[in-house]
Order: structure tokens, then C-alpha cells, then sequence
């Protein structure tokens, strides 16, 4: 049982959204199809994340699927048609990319609560968040090399610093199924709970991390993922640093001489330490 009191913050066709006591919860919402993905969920995803990380009463977000049945079985192979999924202005393209890289960046935990099928790219959107809880009917793996695709990105990079170079290859190659359990021995998940208190443990987590300090959280996330993003990934913890930096005197005192048109030398930083 979920013992907290969702409200919708924007209505959707093929998500849900909404919010209570600090945390978004963004949900697939195509059981019929597994919660596969066509451009139109993933275009409304991007919007449903970006309104979470615009939101500052938002800490953390859950993502989920409807139905008990599938988190996600990866995009919708029904539209899927030449160099992309194709949407209903008939253009083919992959913009599934554009949410990876936005859960990625999002500067608060995003927790993937996992029942049923994670699979292919949805499995991809598990792999991508910075916790996964799991139901005990869950079920992960890709099936790329089986229907004619595959995931260089986040898709096989994060898996394998998740799991190790080994298994990802073998996820990768093989295309085998793994359950909860399994998931858990190998570190592609956090947890593994009754399918009935999946969502009652994602929210305890998130009101566990909501008690941190959201800067801490935010530097912490900006700090595993620089590790492995390159110039993106320090170009963000850089940015944060920036974010603080403006928070003090310091900084404060060359943006006022400007504002003040101090001259003839606009800024007094003397009075500021040079720390060891
Ligand atoms: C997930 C399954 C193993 C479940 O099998 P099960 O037997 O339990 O259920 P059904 O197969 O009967 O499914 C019920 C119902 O749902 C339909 N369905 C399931 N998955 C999809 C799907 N992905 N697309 C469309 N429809 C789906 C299924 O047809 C049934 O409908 P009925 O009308 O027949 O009742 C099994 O369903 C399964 O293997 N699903 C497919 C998983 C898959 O291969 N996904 C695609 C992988 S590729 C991908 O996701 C991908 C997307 C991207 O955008 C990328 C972008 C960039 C790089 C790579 C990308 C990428 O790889």
C-alpha cells in the first residue's frame, strides 16, 4: 500500500505524472504493449522530467509502468519503420536519446521502480537511472542483437560500470532473461521487494534521501557521473561549482562593482583570502 496521496500535474496520452510530498512520479502508461515506447511517450517523458527538475519542491523521482506487468519492453516495434520510430507526423528518429541524456543530467535521484519486463531500451531506461528497486516478478535483459538493434550508448557503457565488462557482454550477447534475484547478485539493481510494496519502498527511499541535503545529493550525482561523461560530465560538475561559487561574497563583490560602474578598477577582492 502506498500511504502517500498522488495529484496529477499534467495530463498526458501515454504517461502519467504526478506529484506528492516532494517526489514526482512519471509512469508509462501502455500496458497493452508492455509499456513499450513510441516518439510520442518518449516526447512526453522529456516533458514530464523536465517539469520534475524544474520544479523546486521536487527531490526525487520515481519512474515506473502501469499495469504490474512491465516497467518498459523498449520502443514500440509497431512504428518502428526506416532509420527510426516513426511518429504521427511521419518522421522517423530515436529521441529516446534525448531522455537518456536528460535522466542522466537531471540534478535529482531518479529511482527506476521496476514490476515485470524491463527489457531491451526499457531495460536501457532502468540501467540509466541512479537507483533501480525491483518487484519480484521482475524480469530484465536486451534483446537487441534478436530484433535488429542494438544500444552503444548508456545501453551497454553504464551497464557494463554496473554490472562489469564480463556479464554486460554477456546481457548484450546472449540475450538471456534474468530475474530479480539474479539482478540482485550481480548489482543491476538496489532491491528487491513483494511486487505489492513496490511502490511503498520507493517512496520510503525517496523521503529517506529527501531528508539529505539537496546540495550534497546533487554534487554526489554530478560527481559519479563526471567520472565517466568526459568534457559533458565535468562541463556539469564544473557548473555546479559555478552555482555555489555565486553564492558568496566573493563572487557577489564583482558582480555589484559592475552593477555599481566602481571605477577605475571595478572590483575590491582584497578583503578575500587566497586559501591554502
Ligand atoms: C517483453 C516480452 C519478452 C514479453 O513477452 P510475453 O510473452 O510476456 O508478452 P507478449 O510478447 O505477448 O506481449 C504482450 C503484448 O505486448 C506487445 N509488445 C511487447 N513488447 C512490445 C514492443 N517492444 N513493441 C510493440 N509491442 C510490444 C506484444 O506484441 C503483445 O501484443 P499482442 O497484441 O500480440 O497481444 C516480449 O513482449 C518481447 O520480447 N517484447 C519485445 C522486446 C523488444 O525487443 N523491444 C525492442 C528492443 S530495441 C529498443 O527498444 C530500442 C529503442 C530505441 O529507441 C533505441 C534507440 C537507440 C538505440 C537503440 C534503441 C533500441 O534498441
Amino acid at each position: 500500500m502506498t500511504a502517500i496521496q498522488w495529484q496529477t500535474v499534467q495530463t498526458y496520452d501515454d504517461i502519467i505524472f504526478q506529484r506528492a510530498e516532494g517526489i514526482a512520479r512519471i509512469s508509462i502508461n501502455r500496458p497493452e504493449v508492455h509499456n513499450a515506447f513510441r516518439p510520442k511517450t518518449t516526447f512526453e517523458l522529456i516533458d514530464a522530467f523536465s517539469r520534475a527538475r524544474e520544479d523546486p519542491e521536487v527531490g526525487v523521482i520515481l519512474f515506473t509502468g502501469e499495469g504490474g506487468r512491465a516497467f518498459c519492453s523498449g520502443g514500440d516495434q509497431r512504428v518502428r519503420g526506416h532509420g527510426g520510430y516513426v511518429g504521427e507526423d511521419n518522421v522517423p528518429r530515436l529521441n529516446v536519446t534525448d531522455l537518456h541524456k536528460l535522466i542522466r543530467s537531471i540534478p535529482k535521484p531518479v529511482i527506476a521502480l521496476v514490476a515485470g519486463w524491463a527489457i531491451g531500451g526499457g531495460h536501457v531506461l532502468h540501467v540509466i537511472c541512479d537507483l533501480t528497486i525491483a518487484a519480484e516478478n521482475a524480469r530484465f535483459g536486451q534483446t537487441g542483437p534478436k530484433v535488429g538493434s542494438f544500444d552503444g550508448g548508456f545501453g551497454a557503457i553504464q551497464l557494463a560500470r554496473n554490472v562489469g565488462q564480463k556479464k554486460a557482454r554477456e546481457i548484450w550477447y546472449l540475450c538471456r532473461q534474468y530475474d530479480a534475484r539474479e539482478a540482485l547478485e550481480m548489482g543491476l539493481v538496489n532491491a528487491v521487494v513483494p511486487l505489492e510494496d513496490l511502490e511503498a519502498e520507493g517512496v520510503r527511499w525517496a523521503k529517506q534521501i529527501l531528508k539529505m541535503s539537496p546540495i550534497a545529493i546533487r554534487m554526489l550525482k554530478s560527481a559519479f557521473n563526471a567520472e565517466l561523461d568526459g568534457m559533458v560530465g565535468i562541463t556539469e560538475l564544473a557548473h555546479n561549482a559555478n552555482m555555489l561559487f555565486y553564492m558568496t561574497d566573493e563572487a557577489k563583490e564583482g558582480r555589484n562593482a559592475f552593477l555599481e560602474k566602481r571605477e577605475p578598477a571595478y572590483s575590491d577582492f582584497s578583503k578575500f583570502p587566497r586559501r591554502p
